[in-house]
């Protein structure tokens, strides 16, 4: 079943064109003229029940214009967009119900109360009846690891412990979709598998669809079989991670052990990335790897080769390059 469907979505700004010269200053003091830009331009996807994909694209491509449009905070300028059936800046209060939203970069959460207590002002906002409030509160305290901070005015928070609240916060009324604008940006390594693994459990447990944007690869490793690519307001790829690979790796990496390495006497084949011992070389056609390797191991002690497929974050990367960034 498809949760949400948009439909040639469309998004426009209005800016101020600058003015360039006291000349065009004076002109421009008389007429002000004003530019739009589409920065989401068509975008027409529909995503299933209980998926989780990621939406990424390089700054100012049209991610959190997109989410806002689907949360119902901006109005689209045309096309539309439904959420289980609702026009979310139509009907906003029944789509408050349905959806939970964390934006990385702000909280929504009160800045000078006890965590707790902005939990409990929500389940008063969303007329949550004690008993489920109580449950689901002792569920994510459980699973967040959130017990030792719950009495903690959230600006003494760390971000790590503010990220875990705002997820919190945005599940408590029990949504069916959840979108993440960043969810994991500034966050160390511990922090970022928290979330991580606590998002995949809540999408195989309780089926909640969740939309999220991120620079982070490894949270589209980790947690997104879907991905939507978009640059500059339109959609560039949208499928699988598995079809992403296929069609924008196209090579592999010949991965050698050799300790002994070093880099200001290397005169052989590029190496891509190094690894602790272990250097990567590109590979962009199979009939390569059996010349590769004799030439490798006339100019290295080698320990160990292995060929490996290209990780998600190559493949984006790769992806990056072919747009011009
Ligand atoms: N309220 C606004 N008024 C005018 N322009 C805006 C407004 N909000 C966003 N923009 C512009 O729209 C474009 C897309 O912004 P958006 O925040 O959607 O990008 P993004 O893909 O989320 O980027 P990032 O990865 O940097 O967060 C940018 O050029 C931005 O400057």
């Amino acid at each position: 079943m498809d949760i949400i469907v948009a439909d040639n979505l469309v998004r426009q700004f209005y800016t101020k064109e600058k003015p360039e010269g006291s000349f065009q200053l004076l002109k421009a003091l008389f007429s002000f003229k004003k530019q739009s830009k589409n920065v989401v331009d068509h975008v027409s996807f529909t995503v299933r029940k209980g998926d989780i994909v990621g939406y990424i694209g390089p700054n100012g491509a049209g991610k959190s214009t997109t989410i806002k449009m689907l949360a119902g905070v901006l109005v689209p300028t045309s096309g539309t967009v439904h959420v289980n059936g609702i026009e979310p800046h139509m009907n906003r209060k029944r789509h408050a119900g349905q959806i939970g939203v964390v934006f990385g970069q702000r909280t929504q959460l009160w800045w000078d109360l006890p965590l707790i207590e902005s939990f409990k002002l929500l389940g008063k906002i969303y007329d949550l009846p004690k008993e489920r409030f109580k449950h689901n509160l002792d569920m994510f305290t459980d699973i967040l690891d959130m017990s030792s901070f719950l009495s903690t005015p959230v600006r003494q928070l760390s971000l790590g412990q503010r990220m875990r609240g705002d997820i919190a916060a945005a599940l408590l009324h029990e949504p069916e979709i959840l979108f993440l604008d960043e969810p994991t940006i500034g966050l160390d390594i511990m922090a970022k598998e928290k979330i991580q693994s606590f998002l995949q459990e809540i999408n195989k447990e309780k089926e909640i669809t969740i939309i999220l944007t991120t620079h982070n690869m490894d949270d589209i490793e980790k947690l997104c079989h879907r991905v939507i690519f978009i640059d500059k307001g339109q959609i560039l790829f949208d499928g699988s991670t598995e079809i992403m690979t296929a069609e924008f790796g196209g090579f592999r990496y010949l991965v050698v052990d050799a300790p002994n390495w070093e880099e200001a006497a290397w005169n052989g084949p590029p190496v891509e990335r190094r690894e602790d011992s272990q250097l990567f070389f590109r590979i962009e056609d199979d009939k390569q790897v059996a010349s590769m390797i004799k030439q490798l191991s006339d100019l290295l002690d080698i320990h160990n080769l292995t060929v490996q497929e290209p990780k998600i974050e190559d493949v984006i990367k790769q992806l990056y390059q072919r747009i011009g960034h």
